[in-house]
């Protein structure tokens, strides 16, 4: 499964290419290039996801650690990320790869015709037998559009760009079953599905200022992408060559044998929703049980302002979310019509009135 694997896609972590200080690692930087580089030429294709913007921004800017406030972590990476292609570039160009910068935001993996762009790109780039280098467009991304993790997206670029494998590079060898740095916790090697995380304290990140999301965010990226059919390899930065080589190092996630659509896969795992339709328990019962397409008179409130295409939450009488979709009403239009039935309105409103709030080919549950 690994060592099989075409087309790779390797995410590194803040906390992997940083020294103590908080600078970019040489040592480390050209260590996992030359792994990389390795790869190349066996001929299979490699995308790599870095992170490091905001921390090789730092110390040019006089900063001693992970500003809080978002602007100056916008300013950092501004600094940082040129640096950090800058340094890639020139690590790559002695195993004889360019090296191509692809910075995204979440409406470039989310909006359906943004992903095809960001897809042709990243397509493109290996086709020309470069390495895309991909990250979150930090100086642009404002709270609301943005990932926040790179471990997410580069779940969602795996998925993207329909990657064989995808190896999750941190500060910490594996998985394990709670904090590494407590006696009693072990290594898991392999996870099969969910009932292989039950019980595993799944904590937050290490080395404080330095990476992100810790654990979490990696286990999630690992579901995102273990769900569309993708394996992923979770292990230390050093260890990424004996990985690659199918050593049983790191922790391995065995994708699931379900593969859901590509359409509904952006919808669950790449939306960020746009407003919630409150639902009535039968509606509850007809969208998640029997898999109906939402009717009016089965939402009780709305919140947010969406137009029609925008994806929604479904949330049940508790506000927890049971389902997401693609609304057909533009959020001022449906407070009119809530709780009347579809012939009651469109003898009143006209036959356009007759659709449904989410058809069922539109809706995806959670
Ligand atoms: N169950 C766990 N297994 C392994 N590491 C864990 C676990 N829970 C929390 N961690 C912490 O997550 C950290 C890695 O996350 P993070 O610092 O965000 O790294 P990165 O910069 O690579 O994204 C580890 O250093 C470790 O301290
Ligand atoms: N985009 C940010 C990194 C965000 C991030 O996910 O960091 P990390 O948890 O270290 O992988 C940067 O380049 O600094």
């Amino acid at each position: 499964m690994v060592t099989a694997a075409r087309r790779v896609v390797v995410k590194i972590g803040s906390s992997s290419l940083t020294t103590a200080e908080g600078g970019l690692d040489d040592g480390r930087v050209d260590a996992l290039v030359g792994t990389l580089g390795a790869l190349a030429a066996e001929g299979r294709e490699v995308v790599l996801v870095s992170s490091g913007a905001i921390a090789a921004g730092l110390a040019p800017l006089g900063l001693s650690r992970r500003p809080r406030d978002l602007a100056t972590q916008q300013a950092a990476a501004s600094v940082g990320q040129g640096l950090l292609i800058g340094r890639y570039a020139t690590a790559f160009a002695r195993h004889g790869l360019t090296v191509g910068q692809v910075l995204l935001t979440v409406d470039d993996v989310t909006r359906r015709a943004h992903y095809r762009n960001a897809y042709r790109t990243l397509r493109k780039l290996l086709d020309l037998r470069a390495v895309p280098i991909v990250n979150e467009n930090d100086t642009v991304a404002t709270e609301e559009i943005r990932f926040g993790d790179n471990d997410r997206l580069a779940a969602l670029v795996a998925a993207l760009v329909h990657a064989d494998l995808l190896v999750l590079l941190s500060d910490v060898d594996a998985l394990w079953t709670g904090d590494p740095a407590r006696p009693g916790s072990s290594r898991i090697s392999e996870v099969h599905d969910e009932r292989d995380l039950t019980g595993v304290a799944i904590g937050g990140a290490g080395r404080a200022g330095v990476g992100t999301g810790g654990m979490v965010t990696k286990v999630e990226a690992a579901r995102i992408a273990t769900g569309f059919g993708i394996p992923v390899v979770l292990t230390a930065a050093p260890l990424a060559a004996p990985a690659l080589a199918g050593e049983p190092v790191g922790t391995l996630f065995h994708p699931s044998r379900r593969r859901p659509t590509a359409r509904l896969f952006w919808l669950a795992h790449a939306t960020s929703p746009r407003g919630r339709l409150h639902l009535d328990p039968g509606a509850v019962a007809a969208v998640v049980g029997r898999r109906k397409s939402l009717l009016p008179a089965g939402i009780t409130a709305v919140d947010g302002a969406f137009t029609a295409g925008d994806p929604v939450d479904l949330v049940d009488a508790e506000g927890a979310p049971v389902a997401r979709g693609l609304v057909n009403y533009d959020a001022v239009e449906l407070p009119g019509l809530l709780g009347r039935s579809t012939t009651e309105l469109a003898a009143a409103l006209g036959p356009a009135y007759e659709r449904e709030v989410v058809h069922r080919d539109d809706l995806v549950l959670l």
